[in-house]
């Protein structure tokens, strides 16, 4: 039988999709994963902040059509770039286990964050790393880096940038963690909902592919995620807002801390929710309540009117 799974064409997309290819191929010897290169609007448009180009989804848009075409079967994401909201008849549901989720520095000459000197050129397209930044050095001057993760790592290295941030995960997944100099803790960055774990998205009747994917579903990943997206459901947050939330596990318990932030990092707002592993959809959805309730909505008003 064969699978056909479709995927973007950078680099890191492809070898997560060929990790799961072979994951998949390993568990099951009578299936065969083909790559279908689909090319999305986030891959085309490189040049403006994301931020500035608007729009949830921009690097799903072109895939779940083809999924819905039946031009492919499944499709494995960045959590962090799936929207909440699917089209009708898609699901996401299957997580494989997560990477680090954190923030990493790639500085020039090896310098951690609070070491870097005062006025040093920081790279970050997120709005989220942006206003964090700002909140424990307001003395950086942070500048847009878009492009993907080669692009962004050779203006580092010609000298465009003093330092850069980049999600951990996608750098370990390259073999590229070598060039981090410093994996900043969440306390100081909370990462983006979903970060470091993938998302694969299926058509929900296809059970044949949901029987086949399950098997990489990893347990502990899917609660956190499943609570991170509960918050960023009731948000409403696309990516380009600067808000974060990041769920642990200890035992039984569930610990999601959530941040709404602006952009020149003045106003921050982050708390905490604890609960069962059983349930991590309420405790999403509380905390994104909660916040709202306490100062949040106002917060990302003002972002959005920025606009
Ligand atoms: N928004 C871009 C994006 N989407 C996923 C990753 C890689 C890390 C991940 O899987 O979270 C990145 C790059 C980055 O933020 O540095």
């Amino acid at each position: 039988m064969i699978l056909r799974l479709g995927t973007r064409k950078s680099k890191l997309a492809l070898t997560q999709s060929n990790w799961v290819k072979q994951e998949i191929e390993k568990r099951f010897p009578d299936v065969q994963v083909e790559l279908v290169k689909v090319t999305t609007k986030g891959d085309k448009i490189l040049d403006v902040p994301l931020a500035k180009v608007g729009g949830k989804g921009l690097f799903v848009k072109e895939i779940e059509e083809a999924l819905l075409d039946g031009r492919i079967d499944f499709a494995v994401h960045s959590l962090k770039d799936v929207p909440t909201e699917l089209p009708q008849g898609l699901e996401v549901s299957v997580f494989p286990e997560r990477e680090d989720p954190r923030d990493a520095l790639i500085a020039r000459d090896g310098k951690g964050l609070m070491e870097l000197p005062p006025g040093a050129k920081v790279g970050t397209s997120s709005l989220r790393r942006m206003a964090q930044l700002r909140a424990v050095r307001p003395d950086l001057v942070i500048e847009s880096l878009r492009g993907n993760l080669d692009t962004r790592l050779n203006k580092l290295d010609e000298g465009h940038f003093d330092a850069i941030i980049l999600a951990a995960a996608g750098l370990k997944r390259m073999g590229l963690s070598g060039r981090i100099t410093e994996i900043i803790s969440p306390e100081v960055l909370l990462p983006a909902i979903g970060q470091g774990a993938l998302g694969i998205e299926f058509r929900s009747e296809d059970h044949e592919t949901r029987r086949i994917l399950s098997s990489l579903s990893h347990e502990e990943t899917t609660i956190r995620v499943r609570a991170e997206r509960a918050f960023l459901a009731r948000l409403e947050g696309g990516c380009q807002v600067p808000i974060g939330a990041y769920a642990t596990i200890e035992g039984n318990e569930l610990t999601l801390e959530g941040l709404i932030g602006d952009e020149d990092g003045k106003k921050i707002l982050r708390m905490k929710k604890m609960g069962s592993v059983d349930d991590p959809e309420f405790i999403g959805d509380e905390l994104g309540k909660e916040m709202l309730d306490a100062g949040g909505k106002e917060i990302l008003e003002a972002v959005y009117e920025g606009k």
